[in-house]
């Protein structure tokens, strides 16, 4: 559904993407992730259809994207700045995109209007920015896309909102089997929702798995030995070693098996497996390219 193949984007001399690869299957989501000046707004504004590829190709259902209207009429794109026509209502933004969408759903803008508490009179200049992203997922979803492109979709929304619409967005996910491709620095909410993950840095995509398959190659691991134990170590890439008391939170890069059955022969006083969360998967995978995290406890 999504393809894009050896993408590689100049803004001067300086190389903002470098050589990026995505594959994204109908109804799944995928979760860009990246500090901030990764390329992650840059690589979604080249899907959206907004910048045209250096090299390499950006294809979404079978066709390139840029300049491609039939193919925009087919994806939604949700900026993190929004722009609207500054005189538009609701209601008349609505009329605007059932000229322009050939999908747009009547049906479904009216029966959302119980979904968000907004009057469809109101001017979208005049709404807060929570307000307006609401509309611009009401009129979006209503178009009926088969990709949503996403940049930080729900930031500025309050939970309520954020769970409304994410819900949303799975319903069509499971039930029209709709693409969606969203970045976002809330991890915590990506988690509960993206099957798949992509970590850019530096214009790079360093990671790209599923999100399971991503927590399986680094653990956390709470221990506490009678002596020291570091030697154990040896041979495993710990990327995280603190102390509290006695007890030793590691981060550790390896098979698990072995890293297990090498601390066990050690007879360890405690030894347990944490569950890692996506931000500290992000947070470990980042360091071990280089990028700052001395500061960062877990
Ligand atoms: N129009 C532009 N002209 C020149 N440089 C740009 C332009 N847009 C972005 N850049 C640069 O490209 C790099 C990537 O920017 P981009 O906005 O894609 O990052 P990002 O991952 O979305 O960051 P953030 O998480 O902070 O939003 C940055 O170094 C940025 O300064």
């Amino acid at each position: 559904m999504i393809e894009v193949n050896n993408l590689t984007k100049y803004f001067g001399p300086f190389k903002v993407l470098d050589d990026i690869n995505i594959s994204i299957k109908p109804g799944s989501i995928y979760g860009l992730l990246g500090p901030n000046g990764a390329g992650k707004t840059t690589l979604i504004k080249h899907l959206a259809g907004v910048y045209r590829p250096d090299s390499g190709t950006v294809k979404i259902i079978d066709e390139q994207v840029y300049e491609n209207p039939k193919v925009k009429s087919s994806l939604i794109y949700i900026p993190d700045d929004l722009y609207f026509f500054n005189q538009y209502s609701i209601k008349e933004a609505s009329k605007f995109y059932a000229r322009i969408y050939p999908n747009w759903n009547q049906e479904r803008f009216d029966s959302l209007k119980e979904y968000f508490p907004l009057d469809i009179n109101n001017r979208i200049s005049k709404l807060s920015k929570g307000m307006q992203k609401q509309v611009a997922f009401w009129l979006g979803i209503c178009t009926m896309p088969k990709v949503m492109i996403l940049d930080e979709p729900v930031d500025g929304l309050d939970p309520v909102m954020r769970k409304k619409i994410w819900n949303l967005m799975l319903q069509d996910v499971s039930e029209r089997k709709t693409t969606i491709l969203v970045s976002s620095h809330n991890l915590r909410e990506l988690e509960d929702v993206c099957c798949h993950i992509g970590i850019i840095y530096d214009g790079k995509m360093v990671v790209q798995r599923e999100l399971d398959n991503l927590k399986t190659n680094i653990h956390k691991i709470q221990v506490a030995f009678e002596s020291d134990f570091n030697q154990l170590l040896q041979g495993f890439e710990v990327l995280h070693n603190s102390k509290n008391g006695s007890v030793n939170t590691l981060v550790v890069r390896g098979d698990k098996e072995e890293l297990l059955n090498t601390l066990k022969k050690a007879n360890p006083l405690i030894l347990d497996v944490l569950s890692l969360t996506l931000e500290e998967v992000f947070i470990y995978e980042l360091g071990g390219l280089g990028y700052e995290i001395n500061n960062v406890t877990i």
